[in-house]
């Protein structure tokens, strides 16, 4: 189970959540969240992340309608592994991302209010390695602590890998997971103590929870 901690804006915190399990950490480059940090923070906790070895830990830039190559020289210049699209970006422009940096995984978010909205995945395989199945707010794009409808989700067989979002705590995670199945989680304000300041007791919460889940749970 891939686990995608969302909203790092410390070096120390990503490095403690990464020790702690987590497989991701992501770093919101939308300014108009409470979670933003400037290219010049992400390039600090990465290095970070590196010195502390962290090698493997995946590092996703959050992006939502943003030039491409504004994506692209953020994405380069971090190191980033992986973007993760939150907006309304095209098949077509996830396409044109992936020719341009092909070694760049790209995450594609949907934002789902009714079971009738997932049917838009399906024109992004092929475009993308990953999707993300978040919850629907009215005016906030993501770190809502909303969660979606887990029942429209259980017929749910994308042909890439997906993670779970929206509205994920320590405590009903184990309760999500014993309905769906999907290859990875994130959690962003179900872990924190502020938007953008992590609970690090809580993050041990999750891995403690997850520690319990059997392979047949
Ligand atoms: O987290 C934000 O502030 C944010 C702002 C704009 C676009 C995306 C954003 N977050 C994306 C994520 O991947 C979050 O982890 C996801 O929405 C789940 O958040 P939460 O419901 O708080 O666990």
């Amino acid at each position: 189970m891939q686990v995608k901690i969302c909203g790092i804006t410390q070096p120390e915190q990503g490095h403690a959540i990464a020790q702690l399990g987590a497989t991701a950490l992501g770093f919101i480059c939308v300014p108009t969240s409470p979670r933003y940090i400037p290219a010049t923070q992400i390039q600090t906790i990465v290095a970070t992340l590196k010195r502390r070895g962290h090698l493997s830990v995946n590092t996703v830039g959050v992006f939502a309608n943003t030039r491409l190559d504004t994506i692209l020289e953020v994405a380069v210049h971090t190191h980033l592994t992986t973007v993760q699209l939150h907006g309304s970006e095209s098949p077509d422009f996830c396409q044109r991302l992936k020719q341009q940096q092909p070694q760049l995984s790209l995450t594609k978010a949907f934002r789902i209010r009714t079971a009738a909205d997932l049917d838009r995945i399906a024109s992004y395989d092929g475009a993308v390695d990953a999707y993300l199945l978040d919850a629907y707010h009215p005016t906030q794009l993501g770190g809502t602590g909303c969660s979606l409808d887990w029942n429209t989700l259980q017929d749910l067989h994308p042909r890439h890998p997906w993670f779970l979002a929206g509205g994920l705590t320590p405590d009903n995670i184990l309760d999500a997971l014993s309905r769906l199945r999907p290859d990875g989680i994130d959690l962003s304000s179900g872990v924190e103590t502020a938007p953008g300041i992590k609970d690090l007791s809580a993050v041990a919460d999750l891995f403690h929870q997850l520690s319990q889940l059997t392979p047949s749970s």
